[in-house]
């Protein structure tokens, strides 16, 4: 069985002090069960202090970004190597917001998946469509184009160890969530790409979280579901007690 994986992705909020206590509250208090592994996905500058918070717990630490070359002349970039250096174990992936505002593509994703893997960080690729894209029924070409590309030149064990976050950009921030089969019929929807492109094992083994204005209110009915193993929230994941809520949520 897969387990189920909670990660918050603060983007771009808190200020050091304010992570630190976040972490410092939730740390002694994230379930000690093997179905479910949370973690935080934290702006770059505080990677390093919570990574030594959360050393020997289990609270796992990602970054939200990351360059695809091993070092050089980028201005501004953060590279694998610095983050494997720094005990991060998790890195989120072309999420839509990198893809609208930061010029992210398909091809930067990849070259990004295969980067983490050299580097012994798990990626959390983000796919999802547009609503525009939804109403025009171009939701699963689009989203398998995304989760194809990303894939492209993995080995099925890479592939295996890969999470996949399914996040339609209308329900982001929005509000208004997928409902649980409309969410699930896409996650199952992705697994079947995967085994196209891998093997039956294989896709049986990826994670693939949904996220969109998850809460603790809608987490159970999305969990509940064959193809959801997990969820990348935002808004709700930024107070300690409602993120506890969410990962007491993938122990039951
Ligand atoms: O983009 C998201 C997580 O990566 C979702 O954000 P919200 O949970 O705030 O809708």
């Amino acid at each position: 069985m897969r387990k189920k994986v909670i990660a918050g992705n603060w983007k771009m909020n808190k200020v050091l002090s304010e992570a630190t206590a976040f972490v410092d509250d939730v740390v002694g208090k994230v379930p000690n069960s093997d179905q479910v592994e949370a973690i935080v996905c934290a702006p770059f500058p505080y990677l390093s202090s919570l990574v030594e918070k959360t050393n020997g717990t289990k609270l796992r630490v990602a970054a939200q970004n990351m360059h695809f070359e091993e070092n050089g002349a980028f201005t501004g970039e953060v590279s694998p190597a610095m983050l494997q250096d720094l005990g991060v174990t998790h890195v989120v992936l072309g999420h839509s917001e990198r893809r609208e505002y930061f010029a992210e593509t398909d091809e930067t994703v990849n070259k990004k998946t295969h980067a983490a893997f050299k580097h012994d960080l798990t990626p959390i690729v983000c796919v999802g469509e547009t609503l525009e894209q939804r109403e025009a029924n171009q939701t699963m070409d689009h989203v398998a184009t995304q989760v194809k590309k990303a894939l492209e030149g993995l080995s099925d064990e890479q592939v295996a160890n890969t999470i996949i976050a399914y996040e339609p950009i209308w329900a982001i921030g929005t509000g208004k969530t997928a409902s649980s089969e409309d969410a699930n019929e896409v996650c199952a929807q992705i697994r079947q790409v995967i085994k196209e492109v891998t093997t039956e094992d294989t896709a049986e083994k990826v994670v693939i979280q949904y996220g969109g204005s998850v809460k603790p209110s809608n987490i159970d009915e999305l969990l509940a579901t064959s193809d959801i193993d997990g969820a990348l929230v935002g808004g709700a994941s930024l107070e300690a007690e409602s993120f506890l809520q969410l990962v007491e949520a993938g122990t039951k």
